[in-house]
């Protein structure tokens, strides 16, 4: 409630003038009955007399029922437009604060939920809630108003009648409520028997044939449950239709029986049967409203439940490291790490690793070895079982995110991803606030301003949604841009050259090379033909570091290495 009053408050104006024209607007149909019954009066009346007579009798009553009917229009129009108006607003802000609650979280809840749950949970959950909400404001002021104000212009037209109604209306709710919870009582049988035997109505392994049989018996039982069930509705069903003709029945013959004796005029009757049939009409749509309102609110609380969800690792927040002491030097100690989604299997056991400030180490080893992991970590997307990451010598977990990714760590990898705008926003995305001169320098370096320059719309190009607009290389060189624009201190290249042919190997591998001068360098090789300039090799194998060392002497040991070197070769890359 007080995280839904952050999102209703600013729109509490309009929402008190819309309840306040709902509740005028159902006053006014408890005034109608009564207007009704005295212009059937006045037509009675003058049922006999000349036509010229009746029309002037009848023009008086009839054009204050008009106006009131107007009026009750305008309201209706007013308040009806006006929720609309606070809903969408309400609406509006839960999902903008729902994006960004989800911006919010750490890549394992991302790893744990489906994205269909998410696209759910900001599309149809909010649109439910929103419907319930405004139908519960509207609907349900205006049921509950029209009831209560209709049973006072009962009591007003006839007490006899209404004291019979109120003995005879109790007793049928009362019976409706008992038939209700029988035939609930039953749609739980028929749901039990269906969910037993649904799953196979032939049991996989039928012992000695009893399967088939005992299938059949499981089949006819939830059949008989539904059959049951459905003779049921259709037994209440026609009982209450019984029932509440039944009322308008007897208050017509009892009615009648007091016009009889001169105690009800036949506009009062009439009037009564109007305000009867509202207050039947009323109760009849706040049973369906419940339903409404009972799955709005699930649908609320399922989209404030990820509202008040706190990431495990706060988005911003922490030390940060001054610029003239930022050196990139960064070692993994004794790091242990499990997905979350996958806590017994480990992928980095006892893992430790120093990377020198501006060098290059590359990591190697077998597909699905946790090289990618090793990046992940040290981006902060998740935090190891066990161990220490440190920058500096400051431990990572210390360490402002944000600052961490925004300013610290420039990522490349295999499948960049471009954003469908310019491509000089796609560039500029690496610092948001850096000029013109920036970028295209950036993109000088990348060796991305000659393809860039050719194109007929140059920096101002769109490239398509997810960057399909450019081929593999070109999209690899924006990336590269964007990384140099942010002048990271280190450097992540996770197979960045190997979605790419030979010729836009090349252009991209010296790209690379001119990038990673100066920096840290976390080199992630899967070919090793990319691993060219590289300072230290790790292999890293069953979750740590099984040898490290420079090329030579890793093929002069005639390890892991070598063997994965004479198999690369085998296979011709
Ligand atoms: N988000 C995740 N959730 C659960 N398990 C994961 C996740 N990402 C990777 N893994 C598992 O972790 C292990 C290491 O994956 P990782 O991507 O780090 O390997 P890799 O050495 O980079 O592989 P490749 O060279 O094929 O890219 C794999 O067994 C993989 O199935």
């Amino acid at each position: 409630w007080p995280l839904f009053w952050t999102f209703l408050r600013p729109q509490l104006l309009a929402l008190s003038a819309a309840v306040v024209l709902a509740l005028g607007a159902a006053l006014l149909n408890v005034r109608i009955p009564v207007l009704l019954g005295q212009l059937v009066d006045v037509v009675a009346r003058c049922a006999r007399g000349h036509v010229a007579t009746y029309l002037r009798e009848v023009r008086r009553p009839a054009l204050r029922l008009l106006a009131v009917y107007c009026l009750q229009g305008l309201l209706t129009f007013g308040y009806i437009a006006l929720l609309a108006r606070v809903g969408e607003r309400v609406a509006g802000n839960m999902r903008k604060a729902l994006f960004s609650a989800l911006l919010r979280q750490e890549v394992a809840f991302f790893d744990a939920t489906r994205t269909g749950q998410l696209v759910t949970r900001l599309t149809a959950d909010i649109q439910e809630f929103k419907s319930s909400f405004k139908l519960a404001v509207s609907q349900g002021l205006r049921s509950g108003t029209q009831t209560a104000g209709c049973f006072v212009s009962l009591y007003l037209l006839s007490p006899k009648l209404t004291g019979l109604l109120l003995v005879a209306l109790p007793a049928l709710v009362g019976a409706g409520a008992f038939i209700g919870a029988f035939l609930r009582g039953l749609s739980r049988q028929a749901q039990e028997q269906a969910a037993a035997w649904g799953v196979s109505d032939v049991p996989a392994v039928p012992a000695g044939g009893q399967g088939h049989r005992g299938g059949r018996r499981g089949a006819g039982q939830r059949a008989d449950g539904a059959e049951q069930l459905g003779l049921g509705i259709a037994a209440f069903q026609g009982l209450s239709n019984l029932a509440l003709n039944g009322i308008v029945l007897g208050t017509i013959f009892v009615g009648g029986s007091l016009m009889a004796g001169d105690q009800l005029s036949p506009g009062d009757l009439m009037s009564f049967l109007v305000a009867l049939q509202t207050v039947q009409r009323s109760l009849a749509s706040i049973s369906i409203l419940m339903g409404q309102v009972v799955r709005g609110l699930s649908a609320g609380a399922r989209v404030l439940e990820l509202l008040r969800l706190e990431p495990l690792v706060p988005l911003q927040g922490g030390a940060t490291i001054p610029a003239h002491s930022l050196l990139g030097h960064i070692s993994f100690n004794h790091v242990s790490f499990s997905y979350p989604t996958r806590p017994g299997y480990p992928v980095l056991q006892d893992f430790s690793l120093t990377l020198p400030p501006c060098q290059t180490v590359a990591i190697v080893g077998p597909s699905g070895g946790g090289k990618s992991t090793v990046a992940a970590l040290l981006e902060r997307f998740y935090e190891p079982t066990a161990g220490t990451i440190t920058l500096d010598g400051h431990d990572i977990a210390g360490l402002d995110p944000s600052w961490l990714r925004g300013q610290v760590i420039g990522f490349i990898s295999q499948e960049p991803v471009l954003f469908g705008t310019t491509i000089m926003e796609n560039i500029r995305f690496g610092k948001p606030g850096a000029s013109d001169a920036e970028v295209y320098e950036a993109a000088r370096l990348a060796d991305a301003d000659g393809f860039i320059r050719s194109f007929p719309e140059g920096y101002n190009t769109v490239v398509g949604e997810r960057g399909t607009a450019l081929s593999g290389g070109q999209k690899q060189r924006i990336a590269i841009a964007r990384a140099l624009l942010k002048d990271p201190a280190v450097l992540i290249l996770d197979e960045a050259t190997s979605a790419l042919d030979a010729q836009a190997e090349l252009a991209v591998q010296a790209a690379l090379e001119r990038a990673a001068a100066g920096r840290t360098v976390l080199l992630i090789a899967h070919r090793l033909s990319t691993i060219r300039g590289a300072h230290l090799i790790a292999v890293l194998a069953r979750g740590r570091v099984a040898e490290a060392g420079t090329h030579e002497e890793l093929l002069r040991r005639g390890g892991l290495y070598a063997e994965l070197i004479r198999r690369q070769t085998k296979e011709g890359s």
